[in-house]
C-alpha cells in the first residue's frame, strides 16, 4: 500500500539481504518510523511490545525471527531455542504458532549448514503467501460489497470495522480491509465506520491512518457508537478480522468485537469475519472455552498518549490513582452471530463442515 506516494509493506528484507525492516506501529499515526530487526530477540521483542501486531504480521515477523536466529546458530539446539523464544511472544493469535511450525518443518530435516538460507527462503514464501491470500479475501469480499451496492443503486455502502485488520496487521492489503480497498479501487462508493478500539486505539490510530492514506472515506467513532448506527440503518455490513477461528466457527478478535456482533444480530446487519486460512485452529473445538485470551498491562487502560497542539507527544493518566483496571485484549464471538467467514477460498458458513471441506490440509496439520 502507498504512504505518501511510496509503496510500503508492513515488513520486508532490507537491502543488505538479511536484516528485516518493519514499520514501528507504536509510533503511528504521529510518526512514520522504520525499525530494523537484526536478531531473533529483536523479532520477539517487536512482537511482544507490539512494534508489529495483527495476527498475520505477527506470524510473518516470527518467520523472519527464525531466519535471523539461523544466521547466529543453526544447530538443532539453536532451532529449538528460536522456536521457544518466539512462540511465547503473544498468546492469542494462532498465526504465530502456525508460522513457526511451518519454519520448523522446513528446517528440521535439513543440514544445519543450509538452514539459514532455507529459513529466509521459507520466510519469504510465508510473506508472499500472505499477500496472495489477502488478494483472494479481497475478491471474495468484494462480491458481498458489490451485492449491497447494487441493491442500494449506487448509494454509499457503509462498512463498520473494529480494531485494525488492515495492511498494517498483515503484510499487505489486510484481511477485513482487503475487500474495502478493492471496492474503492473499482469505483464503488464505500464509507467505513472505524471503531476507535480502546484501550490501544488501533482503529483510531492505525485503521484511520491507513484508510486516510489510501483515500477511502471513513469516520472514527467511539467504540460504543456502533449499536446506535445500526439501529438507524447507517451500517450495511460489518467486516472484522480475527486472531483465531476455532473448529466450531467461533471467532476470537479484539475485545469489543462480540458486542458489535450482538448489536449486528439484533439489527439484522450482516456480520462478516475476514481471515486467512492460517488463522483457523482445528485443535480448538470450542472457541469460548479454549482460546487463550491475552491480558495486557493496565497502563493501556489508565494512560493515553497523543500529540499536543504545539506538536509534542504527551501521555496523560485518565483513571484515578488506585482504581484497579482490567485489560482483556480479545473476546470470542460465537459462531451463531457470524454471517460468514470471508476466506481466500470463498465465503463460508462458520461451522466445522464448511471449514473442513474448504481447508482439508489445515485439518490434516492439526491431527
Ligand atoms: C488481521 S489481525 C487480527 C485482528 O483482526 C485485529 O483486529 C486484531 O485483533 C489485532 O490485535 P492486536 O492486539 O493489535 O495484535
Amino acid at each position: 500500500m502507498k504512504v505518501d506516494g511510496k509503496h510500503f509493506r508492513s515488513i520486508w528484507r532490507e537491502h543488505d539481504g538479511w536484516s528485516i525492516g518493519a514499520i514501528d506501529q507504536r509510533r503511528l499515526p504521529h510518526e512514520f518510523v522504520v525499525a530494523k530487526l537484526t536478531s531473533c530477540e529483536d523479532a520477539a521483542v517487536a512482537i511482544r511490545d507490539m512494534l508489529v501486531r495483527g495476527a498475520p504480521l505477527i506470524g510473518a515477523t516470527a518467520a523472519y525471527g527464525m531466519a535471523l536466529a539461523m544466521r547466529e546458530d543453526a544447530s538443532d539446539a539453536g532451532l529449538k531455542r528460536a522456536y521457544d523464544t518466539l512462540v511465547v511472544a503473544r498468546p492469542t493469535a494462532i498465526n504465530l504458532k502456525w508460522a513457526l511450525d511451518e519454519m520448523r518443518m522446513a528446517l528440521a530435516p535439513i543440514d544445519p549448514l543450509e538452514r539459514a538460507e532455507a529459513a529466509y527462503a521459507r520466510a519469504d514464501e510465508i510473506v508472499e503467501q500472505d499477500v496472495e491470500i489477502n488478494r483472494g479475501i479481497a475478491g471474495n469480499g468484494l462480491k458481498l460489497i458489490e451485492a449491497i451496492a447494487s441493491k442500494k443503486r449506487g448509494e454509499i455502502v457503509n462498512v463498520l470495522t473494529h480494531c485494525n485488520a488492515g495492511w498494517l496487521a498483515t503484510v499487505d492489503w489486510g484481511t477485513a480491509t482487503a475487500p474495502i480497498y478493492l471496492a474503492h479501487e473499482r469505483g464503488i462508493k464505500v464509507h467505513v465506520w472505524v471503531d476507535e478500539t480502546r484501550p490501544r486505539n488501533q482503529g483510531a490510530s492505525l485503521t484511520a491512518w491507513e484508510l486516510g492514506h489510501h483515500g477511502v472515506p471513513h469516520t472514527v467513532i467511539p467504540d460504543n457508537t456502533g449499536g446506535h448506527l445500526m439501529q438507524h440503518g447507517m451500517v450495511d455490513l460489518a467486516i472484522v478480522g480475527t486472531d483465531r477461528v476455532a473448529a466450531n466457527g467461533d471467532v476470537c478478535n479484539k475485545i469489543g468485537t462480540y458486542l458489535k456482533a450482538l448489536a449486528a444480530h439484533d439489527n439484522g446487519v450482516p456480520f462478516y469475519v475476514a481471515l486467512p486460512s492460517p488463522t483457523i485452529d482445528f485443535t480448538v473445538h470450542d472457541g469460548i472455552r479454549d482460546i487463550p485470551i491475552e491480558q495486557r498491562s493496565g497502563v493501556e487502560v489508565t494512560d493515553m498518549t497523543g500529540r499536543t497542539a504545539d506538536g509534542r507527544l504527551e501521555t496523560v493518566r485518565i483513571v484515578p490513582e488506585g482504581s484497579p483496571v482490567a485489560n482483556y485484549a480479545f473476546d470470542v464471538t460465537p459462531a451463531r452471530l457470524v454471517t460468514g467467514l470471508i476466506t481466500e477460498r470463498g465465503v463460508l458458513k462458520p461451522d466445522r463442515d464448511e471449514l473442513a471441506a474448504a481447508f482439508p490440509e489445515r485439518i490434516a496439520a492439526a491431527e
